[in-house]
């Protein structure tokens, strides 16, 4: 007999900056059950902070931002294992790693997942958490 390995759940990415992390978390905390249904990857102190407020969300943590992390986010989209990124921006501060940020945009738009950039399209975006399965 041979068992079935474990379907590999649907993946969001969860990314704030700084000045957005507050939000991020109130966000995870506010739709943790709907998270929940999906594998979670972080960059490193965004993650942190989310499975602080919420331990039993399935949270990776990556690198952090600036130490490649939106990088190895944008490599998973190009793998096609996550299906759907919330990126809370911080349009006010200048960043040195504005170019990984860029990169991953980019790659969010040509592998044409939902991508959630501020707080308003991510409630938008989690009300409908079936949008998210619907890219290719
Ligand atoms: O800088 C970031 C995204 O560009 C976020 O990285 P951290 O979650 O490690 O702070």
């Amino acid at each position: 007999m041979t068992i079935d390995p474990a379907p590999i759940r649907p993946a969001l990415a969860l990314v704030a900056h700084d000045q957005k992390k507050d939000a991020l978390v109130a966000f995870a905390v506010s739709h943790q059950a709907k998270l929940g249904d999906f594998d979670l990857f972080a960059t490193g102190t965004t993650g942190s902070r989310i499975l602080a407020a919420v331990p039993t969300l399935p949270v990776t943590r990556l690198k952090s931002g600036p130490l490649g992390g939106d990088q190895q986010i944008g490599a998973l989209i190009a793998e096609g294992r996550i299906k759907g990124l919330i990126f809370f921006v911080d349009p006010l501060t200048p960043m040195p790693h504005d170019v990984d940020v860029k990169a991953l945009m980019r790659l969010a738009a040509l592998y044409d997942i939902p991508m959630a950039l501020n707080q308003a399209t991510a409630n938008l975006l989690i009300a409908h958490p079936d949008a998210f399965l619907q890219t290719s």
